[in-house]
């Protein structure tokens, strides 16, 4: 079945439907990693939007029971120039098409992935519909409509109820969960931390009265000021607990500090992108998904910028000055990769053990 894209500029491109043969609506962005498509449909982050992969075969390796980054897909929809329909590797047990199907998402292949990049690199991630093609009935781009796509996301990805990662380990993390991705958790997990999720609203008196080590903020779909009533509860457990803070907890920690976000022209969405730690001139390579930042020359005088990136000269890192609390915008988790920052865990693991005036230990 044919089926097109509409932006909400008006162009419009056609494509043949795979997955839900349904409508999808959302903010249409792009993602330039050439594999990692398992974990982007998986991402809470991306509720609400339509990705448009830029690498132009997807779907070559299939889908595996291990990939998977939360208990489902979450995105509005999946664009490609090619969707592979005979993945090959030895884990693989379904295809992408079929998993997006089961998933009730809507896909369209055979798309000009590249004019929609150089669109929305040039005028900004715009609202956009992927319409199945009705017997050819002409699109009447001025009788769609095209609503607010980025609040209220959170409140639909984050657990309902408070759940145990794992139940044991030298130190206990407690995961505010906005959206996130299993990743994350799985990180502290393996450094031998005992976790425990929590809703994102979760009060401040709720989680210290399960005797936290440390806090961790994890990513989250839409517009971070969309959560500006968990700040003050951020800033009490930055002020009591070590305390790291990734993508949309980046966020949320610096405004909870008093700095500004701002929505970038078109994000950071691939596993390539470049940041340098200042204080040592290293340059890491990362993985990214976000269309907000952190905005500089606001930085409030209690907050240190640690990471940029080299691309744009975004800020990608900051701590609090005097407190063992800091944040990144990029994912250390590293899934699908790359690995470079993963070691961000121990710097949190470091801290949590200095509270304790203990040397680090690592469960075994
Ligand atoms: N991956 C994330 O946590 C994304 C954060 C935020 N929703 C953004 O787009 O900037």
């Amino acid at each position: 079945m044919k089926g097109r894209l509409v932006l909400e500029n008006g162009q419009i491109f056609t494509g043949t439907m795979i997955g839900r043969l349904t409508r999808g609506f959302g903010e249409v962005v792009f993602h330039t990693g050439m594999t990692g498509y398992q974990e982007i449909l998986t991402d809470p982050s991306y509720a609400g939007q339509i990705v448009v992969m830029t690498y132009p075969l997807i779907g070559n390796y299939g889908i595996n029971p291990e990939d998977f980054e939360s208990r489902k897909a979450w995105l509005s929809g999946f664009v490609t120039a090619e969707a592979c329909d005979e993945p090959s590797h030895w884990q693989s047990n379904q295809t992408l098409s079929d998993y997006l199907a089961e998933q009730g998402v809507v896909g369209l292949t055979g798309v000009d992935t590249r004019t929609i990049v150089r669109i929305i690199r040039d005028k900004g991630a715009m609202k956009g519909w992927i319409l199945p093609d009705v017997e050819n009935e002409p699109i009447q781009v001025g009788q769609l409509e095209f609503p607010e796509t980025m609040k209220g996301h959170v409140d639909h990805v984050t657990t309902p109820a408070m759940y145990p990662a794992s139940t044991n380990g030298n130190y206990h993390v407690v995961v505010v969960d906005f959206g996130v991705k299993s990743n994350i958790v799985q990180s502290v997990v393996n450094l031998g931390c005992k976790v425990t999720v929590v809703p994102a609203r979760t009060s401040f008196e709720t989680i210290q009265s399960l005797n936290p080590d440390g806090i961790l903020l994890s990513n989250g779909p839409g517009d971070p000021m969309d959560c500006a009533d968990v700040l003050p509860t951020i800033r009490k457990l930055a002020e009591t607990y070590p305390l790291m803070g990734i993508c949309l907890g980046h966020q949320l920690l610096s405004l909870a500090f008093g700095a500004k976000t701002g929505k970038m022209l078109f994000g950071h969405r691939g596993s390539n992108h470049p940041v340098k730690e200042l204080a040592s001139g290293r340059i890491w390579i990362t993985s990214q998904n976000h269309g907000y930042a952190v905005l500089d020359g606001q930085i409030p005088d209690e907050l240190e910028v640690t990471h940029i990136n080299v691309n744009d000269g975004t800020i990608e890192g900051v701590r609090v000055k005097g407190l063992p609390v800091f944040s990144v915008q990029f994912h250390p988790e590293a899934c699908p990769g790359p690995r470079d920052s993963e070691l961000l865990f121990e710097t949190f693991m470091q801290h949590m053990a200095e509270r304790e005036g203990r040397h680090l230990v690592y469960a075994t």
